[in-house]
């Protein structure tokens, strides 16, 4: 299913990627001091920029993901304009190791797949089920590609679901909510 689903985001950004837009309902939960984990896209992935750059115009913080090894807990690390980024393990673009460590309040979740209930399939890692587990409090939204929604996926007991995804189409929201 990664392999099929990888593919199809290859081929619809082959097209020419929408832009993905901030919904009214992430727009308003966002406060000055709230920090906002983004993420840069690797590949084809779909770009939350512009939702990274509306949490910065509201007064947030923004922070990025940082990994070493397949096998370690990612870091979210705080991210100001101008920072150095650096390659890392899969060609990540990331943080330095150097810039403080924060506990995000908001996350623009990287995914390979999700379903209509908002539950997501990722790189088998286990990097964000893991970095949700410990943020229990945090509100996680997906960021992806309509061509990235299955059907159903299959739900193992250590995935953390999804508050919400959005698409280049819209918001898709978790029922009843997170
Ligand atoms: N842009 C981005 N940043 C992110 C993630 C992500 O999915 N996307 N992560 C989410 O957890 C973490 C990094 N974790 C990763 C874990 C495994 C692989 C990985 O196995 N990649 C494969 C195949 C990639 C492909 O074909 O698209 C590989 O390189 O072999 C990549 C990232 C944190 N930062
Ligand atoms: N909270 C956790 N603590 C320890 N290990 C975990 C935890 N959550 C997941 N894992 C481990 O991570 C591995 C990969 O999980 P899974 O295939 O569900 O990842 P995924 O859905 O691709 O999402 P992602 O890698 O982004 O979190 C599994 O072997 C699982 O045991």
């Amino acid at each position: 299913m990664r392999a099929r689903l990888r593919a199809a985001r290859d081929a619809f950004v082959a097209g020419g990627p929408p832009p993905i837009t901030p919904p009214a309902a992430y727009l308003a939960r966002l406060r000055p001091g709230l920090i906002v984990a983004s993420y840069l896209p690797l590949g084809s992935e779909a770009d939350p920029m512009l939702l990274a750059q509306a949490a910065v115009e509201a007064g947030c913080t923004l922070a990025l993901p940082r990994t070493t090894l397949r096998e370690a807990p990612i870091a979210f690390h705080a991210f100001a304009k101008g920072a150095a980024i650096e390659t890392g393990p899969f060609g990540l673009r990331q943080p330095h190791a150097d810039t403080p460590i924060v506990r995000p309040d908001i996350l623009l979740v990287p995914l390979v797949g999700f379903d209509g209930a908002c539950n997501r399939l990722g790189q088998g890692a286990g990097h964000y089920d893991r970095a949700l587990t410990g943020l229990p409090d945090a509100w996680p939204i997906g960021i992806a590609w309509d061509v990235q929604r299955v059907a159903v996926l299959p739900v193992d007991p250590w995935d953390r679901p999804l508050a919400g995804i959005v698409t280049e189409t819209g918001l898709l929201e978790r029922t009843p909510p997170l």
